[in-house]
């Protein structure tokens, strides 16, 4: 244990979902669940007041543009089920969510699948300005054949292939974020009649295996310019890619060990991408239940247990891995699983099992229980110590309910951490990298993204003008 003032602070991020079973399938049964009234604007915009209140960093977004793989041969039982369908846009609603809020963050999930980087970058500009520099991406390739099937694709394209896509994606991204508009391009002089100045606008001319985009950036650059990046893959080439390019990655760990790997693997990565640990925050994708003794969180946790859905939580992680894991006696052991799919999951409940190879009912406990902490308030926060010690920066915190879960945490556990200074009580001043970083509004230096700053000029506006006169 650290000394009292000695440890920095966790960043609090809700996990959260535009569906009704996001990870902890069933749970919308119980009796106090909100969740399934997910397309209704008033659960979201009181969760997010309260959030916003307990001085939370951001609202995370997750989101799929398909359906899970099959369960029990075809897609009818995550339909009963409602696993993460019906679920809709994240980014629609962060832009309504931006409007009655003030300083959370607002973090969307948005796949190299489902939109074309032109309209993503246009997007992603227009709702940071819309909410003063709070937008996050979590980048992600989707894991989900169907996802693939829905854009075009015949098939899953192949893991590393993925990545391989991520990569230009985003680099077409920052070309047009960071290079497309120099700063002061506006003017807006009403004297002089000029909007934009022609010689600080300009085109990007990407050129891809994948992408071919003119520009200029129509949006004009946002306070960020490049939203917050997240992103979550954890295998060797899904560390990689963190590494070269997130600001925060978060992880699903079944315990502190594996994170303390995860983070070793992180910092290798990262000095090889010319970043340090500094350059990025850790989350841990955890959840809470609390009780002011230990008897009543017990009790809360059982009245918990008798909603919750196994056979859904072990369709969600199979649907993910590409594996139809139903129909199988939850004592089923797991045996060598290939995948193209999520390949990080896979390892993690290996990890939640040592001496012994995991069966469904450890699956669905990896993700229901070796990610719970259950217990009073300082029970939870000493346990918390021990995830900070192995490299974890901040919690997505999952639920249970909504919004309950939440009230559970703000009025349980958020005491605890402030009074050990583990939790902000006010908000930091500036767009969310600021808040998070305190070192500007914009990516550093080091990030792969700051290349593309004044690397366009020769296709600006005022070029193209000159060479039309020169041919005239
Ligand atoms: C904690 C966590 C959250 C994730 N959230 C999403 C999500 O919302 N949408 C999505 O399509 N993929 C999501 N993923 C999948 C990852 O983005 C990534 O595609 C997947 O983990 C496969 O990469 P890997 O093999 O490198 O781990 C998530 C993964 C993790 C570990």
């Amino acid at each position: 244990m650290g000394t009292f003032d000695s440890r920095p602070r966790f960043l609090l991020s809700a996990f959260l979902m535009n569906t009704s079973s996001h990870i902890l399938g069933g749970m919308w049964r119980h009796p106090q669940a909100e969740q399934h009234k997910f397309n209704e604007l008033a659960l979201w915009v009181e969760l997010a007041k309260k959030l916003e209140d307990a001085k939370f960093d951001s609202l995370f977004f997750a989101d799929v543009v398909g359906l899970y793989g099959d369960h029990e041969g075809g897609w009818a039982s995550l339909v009963r089920k409602g696993l993460q369908v019906p679920s809709q846009d994240p980014l629609v609603l962060l832009s309504a969510l931006s409007a009655t809020t003030s300083d959370i963050g607002l973090a969307m999930t948005s796949s190299v699948v489902q939109a074309h980087p032109f309209q993503f970058a246009r997007q992603a500009s227009t709702l940071d300005h819309l909410s003063n520099g709070r937008v996050a991406w979590n980048i992600v390739t989707s894991v989900l054949e169907n996802a693939h099937r829905n854009f075009g694709g015949d098939n899953l394209v192949a893991h590393d292939d993925r990545y391989a896509w991520a990569e230009e994606y985003v680099e077409a991204a920052y070309k047009l974020w960071e290079g497309s508009w120099e700063d002061d391009a506006l003017k807006a002089d009403k004297g002089s009649g000029i909007y934009a100045d022609p010689a600080r606008v300009n085109k990007i001319n990407h050129r891809g295996q994948l992408y071919s985009i003119d520009g200029p950036h129509l949006a004009l650059p946002s306070v960020q310019r490049t939203p917050f990046l997240f992103q979550a893959g954890s295998s060797p080439r899904g560390s990689q890619f963190a590494a070269t390019h997130a600001e925060a990655t978060f992880l699903f760990a079944p315990h502190p060990e594996y994170v303390a790997k995860k983070n070793a693997q992180l910092i290798g990565n990262l000095e090889a991408a010319g970043r340090t640990r500094t350059d990025i925050k850790v989350f841990a994708g955890l959840s809470f239940v609390v009780g002011s003794t230990e008897a009543e969180a017990k009790a809360l946790e059982a009245e918990y247990d008798q909603y919750l859905d196994l056979e859904a939580i072990v369709a969600h992680i199979g649907g993910g891995i590409g594996v139809d894991l139903g129909g199988l006696d939850l004592d089923t052991p797991l045996g060598a699983v290939k995948t193209e799919g999520a390949q990080g999951v896979l390892e993690a409940v290996l990890a939640s099992t040592p001496g012994r190879n995991p069966t469904l009912r450890d699956l669905a406990n990896y993700r229901a229980k070796a990610q719970q902490i259950v217990g009073t308030p300082e029970q939870i926060v000493d346990e918390l110590e021990r995830w900070q010690d192995a490299g974890i920066d901040g919690l997505n915190i999952m639920n249970h309910v909504l919004p309950g879960s939440y009230d559970n945490f703000i009025e349980g556990v958020l005491p605890e951490l402030r009074r050990r200074g583990l939790a902000q009580s006010e908000y930091a001043p500036g767009s969310l990298r600021q808040k998070v970083f305190g070192r500007g509004d914009k990516l550093p230096a080091n990030h792969p993204a700051a290349q593309y700053r004044g690397a366009f000029t020769e296709y600006s506006a005022a070029n193209s003008e000159a060479s039309m006169q020169y041919q005239g």
